[in-house]
């Protein structure tokens, strides 16, 4: 369990994390998400005693981290995968990190197994790849058998079949009773991994809950439409399947039909379009909808994670001008390239 309560850091400045409360609990995944200087790190790093907060406290099974008798029993944490001797083997590391934490060389090899290294356990780890390196940043996070963890970005970099791993050791080990605690800045990686989801933005929590109710608050494309003959646009959409809610006098939400089925019914009707937005349409576009004000870093001209650019859309009939941001429009191959 990971009890933060009105966790604050500050550099200077610069408030790196902003008065946040949160838990993670046993038995599930949660993941931490948030675009890139949203201070998930260094909520991390609290969590392990590697920074001290400014204010409020972060706990792990009920006690600050370095209250904790035997801390690597306690809590399992990536937070740098490269922190490694380079001279020494895999096992070597291991066996050194065991021996100075009273864990028996036996439990080396166990973690050996569990994270895949066993072909590699006798070679240096300079020679090691990125996803060696992060199985053997895991191995150590799990040597003291913790009940809980703690992985920063864990598949940042890694092949195909080194985020699938993660993916299964994620779950096997929230399914064994433990705590785990994941940072992400890709939504769509969250969504196949965690049970429960924190999102952080300049520093401070966005939003707080299971990932179902994430993907079942945005699953459905949602359309807007506004014209001055709303009742009439509203009859002519009807049908099995779609439901049409109303705003004001003028417009009203549509979802069950997209908006180019809307503005060709519209058009056949011959009513004027004011306006036709999709609202949204994927778990990636609701991510980016609840950070949009949080990126601390943005290039300029089309947005960068939306793809979404400005389309106008011509009304039937008297060739009115609507303006639509469709940030339906996202294209989240991307993020996801990098998953595969
Ligand atoms: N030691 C430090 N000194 C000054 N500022 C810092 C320090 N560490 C972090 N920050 C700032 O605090 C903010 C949060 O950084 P943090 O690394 O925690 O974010 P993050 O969500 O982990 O981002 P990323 O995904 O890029 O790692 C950033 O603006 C960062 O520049």
């Amino acid at each position: 369990m990971i009890t933060a309560e009105s966790l604050t850091k500050t550099y200077g400045a610069k408030t790196a994390v902003d008065d946040i409360s949160f838990t993670a609990a046993p038995g599930r995944v949660t993941g931490f998400l948030g675009p890139n200087g949203a201070g998930k790190s260094t909520t991390m790093r609290m969590a392990v005693g590697l920074d001290t907060p400014t204010r409020g406290s972060i706990t792990v099974n009920g006690k600050r981290f370095a209250d904790h008798a035997a801390p690597l029993r306690e809590v399992g944490a990536v937070l740098d995968a490269g922190a490694t001797h380079p001279g020494r083997t895999a096992r070597g590391h291991l066996r050194i990190l065991a021996a100075t934490h009273g864990i028996p060389h036996s439990r080396v090899d166990e973690v050996i197994g569990m994270t895949g290294l066993d072909q590699v356990a006798t070679k240096r780890i300079k020679g090691f790849s990125l996803g060696m390196n992060q199985r053997l940043g895991i191995a150590a996070a799990l040597l003291g058998d913790p009940a809980t963890v703690i992985f920063d970005e864990p598949v940042n970099g890694l092949d195909p079949e080194g985020v699938r791993w993660v993916r299964r050791l994620t779950r096997r080990l929230a399914d064994e009773g433990r705590t785990v605690f994941l940072s992400s800045h890709l939504m769509a990686e969250m969504a196949q991994t965690a049970d429960h989801v924190i999102v952080l933005g300049k520093g401070r929590i966005i939003a707080d809950l299971p990932i179902h109710e994430l993907i079942d608050g945005t699953g459905e494309a949602r359309t807007l439409v506004r014209s001055e003959q709303a009742a009439e646009l509203a009859r002519a959409l009807a049908a099995d399947g779609v439901t049409l809610t109303s705003r004001d006098a003028e417009s009203f939400e549509v979802t069950g039909l997209d908006a180019r089925s809307i503005g060709r019914a519209a058009l056949q009707a011959g009513i004027p379009l004011h306006e036709l937005t999709p609202l949204r349409s994927s778990l990636e576009d609701s991510y980016m909808q609840l950070t949009e004000d949080s990126v601390e870093y943005r290039s300029g001209g089309l947005d960068e994670h939306t793809g979404a650019g400005t389309t106008t859309v011509t009304g039937p009939a008297t060739g009115e001008s609507a303006t639509a941001r469709p940030v339906a429009a996202t294209d989240s191959a991307d993020h996801e390239g990098a998953l595969r």
